[in-house]
């Protein structure tokens, strides 16, 4: 392809603060980046870390990529010695990679301080480590580090750097903001003169920007807009210190703003999905706000927002989601108006398009519940169970019915502690009553109400709880506050969150516990 998308997410975003990609992990992230469709895989470091040299030996049978090619990266030989003599050249030729891309410095203060050897011996450095690797038959690209520091320096010597590098072989020569402190602007100005200076042109060139100054994604769009044709990017913008360019945004910002054909058809729209899926192999959460993936990146809360997004919903958004895989949402909250209820209810199968009334009654209730501290943003399931409530006609037939409950917790002088749950419910005309003990009283209520229910609905067998998470909503008043429970429940196919609100912990978690069980049987009727 005429663009080069060079992905080092398992060199650069492995050095990431919290990331160890084991071997098996590398294996699985190649796999990934391969179906998205970049065209090199920076692999790592063959020689430095046995983990990588082990990853291209297993790479060898065990990847079959389509799109991508692996590289493998190290530095220039040592200085005072030959690239056929320097066991870090050897390691990077035994990777057997179609691709090597060295490092060296472009910079005159760390030649003479970092490497401390002269400008000369860098460029003699630069230049047979680059012909070694041709003459093995390797297409060989050069990271310049620390490249836009130098040219501020000394233009002329990281100039020569470039052009030692083209002379030897090398097919690009990629400009790195090492310390990313670069702005778009000054990296416009700096590629139009490395290229009037060296005359190597800018197709040439490839780019790898730091996001030092939160511009990454910013910098590099603007060195392809100045003609460079090879850039360098990590999944969701791993890397060392604040990271890299993240690979997601900017392939999206030159395929969707620019119309730059970066990626092989239909491969954008995988980016939502494989971005998680990354994140998940690294480890780290995923980041719910990273522009064009994260879950939240076309998520609208403001009423006045929904409001025009039911007329149209590229009024609000700048893309059609769907292009790189992901959904509009709409977020129920205080700040919600009648657009952003009948829209959200609309998404969760509820047309209320023709419920003027029931429209009115939901937002009102909606905004006074969270007044009062409810958080129906990450409730889906309480709000459903709200809306469906408000239907006109016969309304939402729950699926069980509350007589009371008791809870009591005993620390026993051993230091055992028990809690034990009666509840007494309604459930299809017959009065049940059931007793049990758990771990916790939340635990010893939600087995009270499964043993009352589970002859009704076996169903609640494959309910299972699997997040429950507190806030105390008024800090200053310690033990008097009020608290939000929110609860994530699945079934092996489905997970839905609920939420209950009170002063009483115990009472919001039930609260939140039946509408748990009202949402799933209501559902697996
Ligand atoms: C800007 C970047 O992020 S580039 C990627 C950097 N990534 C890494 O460093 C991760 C992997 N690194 C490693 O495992 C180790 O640092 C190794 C194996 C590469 C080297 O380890 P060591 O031999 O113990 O050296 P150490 O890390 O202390 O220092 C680096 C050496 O490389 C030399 N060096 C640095 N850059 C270059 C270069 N471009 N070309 C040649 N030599 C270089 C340094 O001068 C220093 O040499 P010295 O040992 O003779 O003083
Ligand atoms: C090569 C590299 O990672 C850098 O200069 O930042």
């Amino acid at each position: 392809m005429e663009y080069q998308v060079f992905d080092t997410t398992l060199r650069d975003g492995g050095q990431r603060e919290g990331i160890s990609y084991s071997v098996a992990d590398k294996l699985a992230v190649a796999k990934l980046l391969d179906e998205f469709g970049v065209g090199f895989i920076e692999g790592g470091w063959p020689g430095a870390m046995p983990k990588d040299t082990e990853f291209f030996q297993r790479a060898k049978t065990e990847l079959d990529l389509k799109n991508a090619v692996l590289v493998a990266f190290g530095a220039t030989r040592k200085a005072g010695t030959t690239a056929e003599k320097d066991p870090q050249v050897k390691a990077l030729l035994d990777a057997e990679t179609p691709v090597v891309c060295v490092v060296a410095k472009s910079d005159i203060r760390h030649v003479e301080r970092a490497l401390r050897t002269t400008g000369d011996e860098n460029l003699a450095m630069v230049r047979d480590t680059v012909q070694h690797l041709v003459a093995s038959g390797r297409r060989a690209f050069v990271d310049c580090e620390h490249f836009f520091d130098g040219f501020r320096y000394d233009p002329d010597y990281t100039a020569s750097v470039v052009k030692t590098a083209i002379d030897a072989g090398a097919e690009r020569v990629v400009m790195c903001d090492t310390n990313g402190g670069m702005l778009p602007s000054m990296i416009t100005k700096a590629v139009t003169e490395v290229v009037e200076r060296t005359g190597v042109p800018a197709g040439r060139l490839g780019i790898h920007c730091q996001n030092d100054t939160s511009c990454a994604v910013a910098n590099t769009v603007a060195a392809v807009e100045a003609g460079v044709k090879h850039f360098q990017c990590t999944a969701n913008g791993y890397g060392e210190r604040p990271g890299n360019a993240d690979l997601f945004a900017v392939v999206s910002n030159l395929q969707l703003k620019l119309g730059l054909p970066v990626l092989p058809e239909g491969c954008l729209e995988k980016a939502t999905r494989v971005s998680t899926a990354l994140a998940e192999i690294a480890n780290i959460a995923p980041d719910t706000h990273q522009a064009y993936v994260g879950a939240a990146a076309f998520a609208h809360k403001a009423g006045l927002h929904a409001s025009a997004i039911k007329v149209d919903p590229l009024l609000y958004n700048h893309v059609d989601p769907s292009v790189v895989g992901n959904d509009m949402r709409i977020l129920v909250t205080e700040m919600a108006g009648r657009a952003s209820i009948e829209l959200k209810s609309r998404e969760l199968g509820i047309d209320l398009a023709g419920h003027p009334d029931t429209l009115s009654t939901v937002t009102r209730k909606v905004k006074d519940l969270e007044a009062g501290g409810w958080s129906f943003e990450a409730a889906d399931a309480s709000f459903e169970l709200l809306v469906r409530g408000e239907l006109p006609g016969e309304g939402f037939a729950r699926p069980f019915g509350l007589e009371t409950y008791r809870v009591q917790v005993e620390h026993r002088e051993d230091g055992a502690v028990v809690s034990e749950a009666t509840v007494k419910v309604r459930v299809n005309g017959e009065r049940v009553i059931a007793t049990a003990e758990g771990n916790g009283p939340v635990n010893a209520l939600d087995e009270a109400l499964r043993a009352a229910l589970t002859a009704h609905y076996p169903q609640l067998k494959t309910f299972e709880l699997t997040d429950f998470k507190v806030r105390i909503l008024e800090g200053t008043h310690g033990t008097n506050a009020v608290t939000r429970v929110l609860l994530e429940t699945g079934d092996g196919e489905r997970d839905w969150t609920t939420v209950g609100v009170h002063e009483n912990i115990i009472e919001a978690s039930w609260v939140a516990l039946v509408d748990a069980l009202t949402y799933g049987l209501a559902e697996t009727k």
